[in-house]
């Protein structure tokens, strides 16, 4: 695939931290319409990728394009958002004194990027959008439930309904299954794969189960850089992967 027809394109990426290399010649091209599945052991770089591709890090060389054209690397946080990159970070972090209701209606009235909330009157639409939402992310029975008292995996999955609120392009997810139970990490693959039907998804994570009810590709990265790429039976089959990762 060309840059010019991926959505996601990173070319020979290198991010230094005092000398380190966190990320090191890396390169990554995602689809339009394509989920990803990002694996690799502590300090391979996952998080200092999404980073990259978020603005909060400059990387020191390479390219990072998204829709083909767009150069991220001039680009700040909040145009980066702007442009439709939603990131889940792994901690949750909705209004918890607030419905489900609510702060999903807060999502959508909010500009991309950090909040800036006003109330006014809601739309019919905006009524719909959210009980699609809610059906989406497996809450709609929640609705009216303060945010506070959901479990740690509904909560992951509101923040999910938050940010697809904003109808981003393009979602980074980092471990989104850790510290869910086995039947919420299930749960959570077939959300994934719900919201892979209508946006490109790229999704960092360590648990295999979840990788494998994903099936999707997988990109595996090490020092930096990647280390195996394919589907997960040909990236598990890589005796590289085994060694710095899966037969850890
Ligand atoms: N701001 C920073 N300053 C110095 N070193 C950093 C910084 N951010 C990351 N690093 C280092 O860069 C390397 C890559 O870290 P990164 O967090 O990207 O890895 P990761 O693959 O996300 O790991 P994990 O699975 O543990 O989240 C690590 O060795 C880390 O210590």
């Amino acid at each position: 695939m060309t840059r010019q027809t991926s959505l996601l394109y990173l070319d020979g990426v290198s991010v230094s931290f005092d000398g380190f290399k966190a990320l090191n010649d890396l390169s990554l091209v995602i689809a339009p319409g394509e989920m990803r599945a990002i694996i690799g052991p502590n300090g391979a770089g996952k998080t200092t990728m999404m980073d990259v591709i978020t603005g909060k890090t400059k990387p020191d060389s390479g390219e990072v394009y998204f829709n083909g054209v767009v150069d991220l690397t001039g680009e700040d946080e909040a145009s980066i958002a702007e442009l439709g990159i939603g990131r889940k970070f792994q901690k949750p972090t909705v209004f918890e004194s607030h419905t489900v209701w609510d702060n999903l209606e807060l999502a959508l009235k909010a500009p991309r990027g950090p909040f800036a909330t006003l109330f006014h009157i809601i739309s019919g639409a905006e009524k719909s959008r959210i009980e699609e939402l809610l059906t989406l992310i497996r809450l709609s029975d929640k609705r009216d439930e303060l945010a506070a008292n959901l479990s740690h995996g509904q909560k992951q999955w509101l923040e999910i309904g938050m940010l697809l609120a904003q109808d981003p392009k393009l979602l980074l997810v980092d471990e989104p299954a850790a510290g869910m139970t086995d039947a919420e990490t299930m749960e959570t693959a077939e959300l994934l794969k719900d919201i892979a039907r209508t946006h490109s998804v790229v999704v960092v994570e360590h648990d295999m189960h979840f990788i494998r009810a994903l099936g999707v590709k997988v990109t595996c990265l090490a020092e930096g850089s990647v280390l195996a790429e394919g589907s997960l039976d040909h990236v598990s089959a890589n005796e590289r992967v085994v060694e710095v990762y899966l037969g850890r």
